[in-house]
């Protein structure tokens, strides 16, 4: 016990000590520390500064003291004293805290700061709380942080927080839209609720109504005529229906049968029987079994000598037919509320039927839609493998990837060294241009390889190559446009930009040909990129206004000697600036056709121009097309430029360079950039000219069509919707429908669709030899096209009438312009025939695969960009990420003609009959004779009668490729941003 206290002593006592030391050893600590700070203070002072921190060495998340020394601050005098500072250049954790004096001499005021873990630098100014400052004359205080993070390990963190933030926002986003569209069903389903209960009540009224009047007819029996047994009965009995056939007009038949049904035929022939002979009564009695359907009020039927489609005789009761009362064991009121209900909750379940196969039609279409996006990104991604690509492919934000160039494609071919410059978000990221790296050889031998860290804040990696590190030497840089890749998950999104259209067709509101699709469609798919897309377009009295949504008087202004009225309108989700000047050059009926449509659509140009500039818009790039806007982009270098829309760059499309020639020159040489609508006939037209001089800014992008305008499983137009997966069963149904509205044989035979404008472009006589093929062959033809030029449509004209005549049930040709009919033709076709003798792009092939038709088209222009042969061009299609795609022939003639459609002509003819002519085949002439006689094979239809599986399975790989603006509209982009730089 003793010796226990004793412990307890002695240990307290050293712990006591221990703390004395303890004690002792801090305030020996605090003694430094304050000779320290004073000393530094002294030293502060000499040097005539007036602010220090303790300690001297800043170091990440660490407590510091800041010193400030008031008699040299403006802030001499004041009794308040405040810091007011912020980590990193003033972006992160601000604070406000207040000094205290020191106790040491001179007015030397203080506070502690928490240097956080993510500091490299700390800046802060002094105040009095109010309107004093000390912000060391105007350059603010700051101190460095050492030993920790940089400028740019900064820089990504706040990235990652603004990325978790944004991710945050999203889902929050995404929960309130969730909810608002759970509200919205709701308020939705009950609406649709309500109707169908009105329509419940409205239907069960009319029904009553009717009921009423039959009723009045209705009986028990009649006397020696019919009677049922037994005779109290109600819905759902088994009862015996009595009739003596030898009071009516069946008296002498051998059979009877009753036709009946009931509540007035309310579901029409429902209760059909043979009746038996009755043996005991007065009478020529029969009878027959019945039953009673259940919540019926009133039996109605007939007696007939035989049953129904076979009976001759009838006894229908002097035409009023007989009705027999049946007892209902409820209330009338109760049964017509119960009936009532009935039909609500059939109606409610036929709606939602409906609706749920609206709903999952809706999902199906935004699936496919996304899927081809990614697979077209993909094969984009993948097509320029030959010279460029990444790992991986699709480039992260935040993540590393390597890029792979194979310089023998490219200027750089044979350099010793081949260096990498790159940034970010089109060269404008703030982290400038990375330095130039040396690139390395990679495991394949063609490819040098470098890596790059992606930042978190990139939307777009761009790049060049060169020879040397240095500024000088070749470089690649994809003949002026760079090299770009999208970078995906990236916390910054690319800016939009405002594309202004100028132009005077647009479809479908007014629409000509093909540059109304692509005004169209284009700027829908650019609009879906996040941009801004307007278009003007002069508000002709022929506009189609029924697919204008929204049309509202804008504003009106006074330029070229007249009011011009703006009117703006929606179509197809795009915004339309109409043009109306009030002398009326567009109040002409037409688009096109006037004597003075130059003067017309000079006016328009300029009128729009001025409109841009009136109403303060600065786009980023407007756009024109062929000659009828051609005049906007020299209106615009030479005036409008230099009247205030400075920002403004030209883009020139050509969509045909067959029409209004010098105009378009002139427009080449204004322009920023200009396109034309395929690679192949960008270079089929290089040696005009007019396009020679500017090819260095010229570019064949090719033409996309729009998913959502042609759709055939959204078709309004069709009578069963399709994807790939029903193509078969789709365009059956199309062809009989096709078949019907036009008045031909209702057979399955090949049928060869043509829509087109009837011009020369569009190879008139090689139609006419195709229409005459094909007839031979045993197909059918559908032809629908108009012609501007009159005696071309007397021409046709004439061909309908010998065609009606001689194949009425296999051809038919449409002299007129009709967009439906054009839908069921795309479907019901199962060739779709563009014999063009020049085609800049040509929709129609691409519509025509869009709903499962084959193309069958001349080698031209876009037409050989979009269309591969099955048997030729399996190489040319695989160089594209594609595989062949329908039938294609060369030549002018009709020689051409009959080879895409016949396969074996070829070989039959020279390899059975002349194998020594096989040099005839080019000899376009002779050969045309010898295939006009051996006319009987066609290789297209061939393959139709003779392979209809293989056929079946080319019309499903024709509507899987994407030839939407998916790939051309990133093109279009690319150029805007060119056309910028
Ligand atoms: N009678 C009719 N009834 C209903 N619809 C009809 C029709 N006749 C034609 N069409 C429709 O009009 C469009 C014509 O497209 P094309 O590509 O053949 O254009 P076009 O030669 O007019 O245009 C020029 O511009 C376009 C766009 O750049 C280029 O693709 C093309 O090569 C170039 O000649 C298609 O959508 C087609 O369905």
């Amino acid at each position: 016990m003793e010796a226990n206290l004793r412990k307890k002593e002695l240990e307290e006592n050293l712990r006591k000590k221990e703390m004395e030391e303890e004690r002792r050893k801090q305030e020996m600590q605090a003694n430094l520390r304050l000779q320290e700070i004073k000393r530094l203070a002294s030293e502060t002072l000499v040097k005539g500064e007036k602010v220090f921190c303790y300690p001297t060495i800043v170091t990440p998340d660490q407590d510091i003291e800041i010193f400030l020394n008031n008699t040299i601050s403006s802030l001499i005098g004041e009794s308040n004293i405040l810091i007011m500072g912020a980590f990193n250049d003033w972006r992160y954790k601000s604070f406000t805290v207040k000094l205290n004096k020191t106790s040491f001499s001179g007015e030397w005021w203080s506070c502690q700061i928490h240097v956080p873990k993510e500091a490299y630098k700390i800046d802060f100014v002094f105040f009095n709380g109010k309107d004093v400052y000390e912000n060391n004359d105007m350059k603010d205080f700051c101190i460095t942080v050492e030993g920790g993070m940089n400028v740019f390990e900064f820089e990504e963190l706040l990235l990652e927080e603004k990325r978790r933030e944004l991710e945050r926002l999203a889902k929050e986003e995404a929960e309130k839209e969730r909810r608002a569209e759970e509200e919205r069903r709701i308020e939705a389903e009950k609406a649709s609720s309500e109707a169908d209960r009105a329509q419940a009540r409205d239907e069960a009224e009319r029904r009553r109504g009717m009921l009423q009047e039959v009723l009045k007819k209705a009986v028990k029996f009649v006397n020696n005529v019919w009677y049922i047994e037994p005779s109290e009965f109600e819905g759902g009995d088994k009862v015996k229906l009595y009739y003596n056939k030898s009071v009516g007009p069946l008296a002498n038949a051998n059979d009877v049968w009753i036709h009946g049904g009931f509540d007035n035929w309310k579901d029409g022939l429902s209760i059909v029987a043979k009746l038996n002979k009755f043996v005991g009564k007065d009478g020529d009695w029969w009878y027959a079994d019945v039953v009673v359907p259940n919540r019926s009020l009133v039996l109605d039927w007939v007696f007939a000598d035989g049953p129904p489609q076979r009976a001759t005789l009838y006894d229908n009761n002097l035409r009023q037919d007989f009705h027999a009362i049946v007892p209902i064991p409820i209330p009338q009121d109760l049964f017509w509320a119960e009936e009532e209900h009935e039909i609500f909750k059939k109606l409610q379940s036929e709606r939602r039927l409906r609706e749920e196969e609206i709903r999952a039609k809706a999902e199906k279409t935004a699936r496919i839609r996304a899927e081809t996006k990614e697979k077209t990104m993909k094969t984009f991604l993948l097509s320029q493998k030959n010279i460029v690509y990444t790992e991986p492919l699709d480039v992260q934000a935040g993540g590393l990837v390597t890029v792979y160039y194979n310089p023998t494609n490219t200027v750089l071919n044979g350099k010793p060294e081949v260096w990498f410059r790159c940034s970010f978000n089109r060269w404008t990221h703030r982290m400038g241009l990375l330095p130039p790296q040396k690139m390395l050889p990679s495991d394949s031998g063609l490819h040098v390889k470098t890596s790059v860290k992606v930042p978190l804040d990139a939307y777009m990696m761009d790049f060049v190559f060169s020879e040397k590190e240095t500024d000088d030497g070749v470089f690649d840089n994809k003949n002026g446009m760079d090299y770009h890749i999208p970078v995906f998950g990236g916390v910054t999104k690319e800016p939009p930009m405002h594309i202004v259209h100028i132009s005077v067709e647009m479809a479908p509101i007014a629409k000509v040909g093909g540059l109304a699709d692509v005004v169209t469609s284009l700027s829908r798919a650019v609009q879906d990129l996040n941009h801004t897309v307007d278009i003007i377009l002069p508000k002709y009295d022929c506009l189609n206004l029924s697919n204008v949504k929204d049309l509202d008087f804008y504003k009106s202004y006074l330029w070229g000697g007249t009011e011009i009225k703006v009117w703006l309108g929606k179509v197809e989700g795009l915004s339309v600036y109409f043009l109306e000047p009030q002398n009326g050059l567009f109040w002409a009926g037409c688009i096109y056709g006037c004597k003075n449509d130059a003067e017309r659509f000079g006016f328009f140009c300029h009128a729009a121009l001025e409109f841009l500039l009136q109403s303060g818009s600065h786009p980023d790039v407007i756009h024109c097309h062929d000659w009828s806007s051609a005049p906007v982009a020299w209106l615009f270098k030479d005036q409008y430029m230099h009247y205030g829309l400075t920002k403004a760059r030209i883009v020139f499309t050509i969509h045909n360079l067959e029409f209004g020639a010098p105009l378009i020159g002139k427009a080449m040489a204004y322009a920023d950039k200009a396109t034309t609508v395929s690679p192949t006939y960008s270079r089929e037209v290089a040696g005009n000219p007019v396009i020679a001089p500017h090819l260095y800014k010229f570019h064949g992008i090719l033409n996309g069509i729009d998913p959502d305008m042609w759709d055939p499983f959204n078709d309004k137009f069709l009578p069963v919707s399709y994807t790939w997966e029903n193509v078969v069963e789709g365009k059956k149904a199309a062809k009989e429908a096709l078949q019907q509205k036009l008045d031909l044989k209702r057979a399955d035979l090949p049928l060869v669709g043509i829509i087109t404008r009837l011009t020369h472009q569009k190879g008139i006589h090689l139609i006419k030899h195709a229409i005459w093929r094909a007839l031979d062959r045993g197909g059918q033809v559908v032809l629908l096209g108009s012609a501007p030029d009159p005696r071309i449509q007397n021409d046709f004209v004439n061909l309908a009438s010998q065609l009606h005549s001689t194949h009425h049930d296999r051809a038919r040709l449409c002299l007129t312009y009709d967009e439906p009919l054009s839908h069921l033709i795309y479907a019901g076709a199962d060739f779709i025939l563009v014999p063009s003798i020049f085609e800049p792009c040509g929709l129609t092939q691409l519509t025509a695969m869009r709903y499962g038709s084959i193309p069958i088209v001349r080698k031209t222009g876009g037409l050989y960009d979009t269309v591969f042969d099955v048997e030729h061009d399996k190489e040319r299609a695989q160089s594209q990420g594609l595989v062949p795609n329908g039938f294609n022939f060369e030549g002018a003639d009709a020689a051409g003609v009959d080879y895409a459609v016949n396969r074996q002509v070829h070989d039959f003819f020279f390899e059975v009959y002349y194998p020594s002519l096989t040099i005839a085949v080019n000899q376009a002439d002779g050969f045309n004779f010898y295939v006009d006689r051996f006319a009987f094979l066609y290789r297209a239809i061939s393959a139709w009668y003779e392979s209809r599986d293989w056929f079946n399975s080319l019309c499903k790989v024709v509507m899987e490729q994407d030839w939407s603006w998916n790939r051309p509209a990133l093109d279009y982009l690319e150029l805007y941003h060119a056309a910028r730089k």
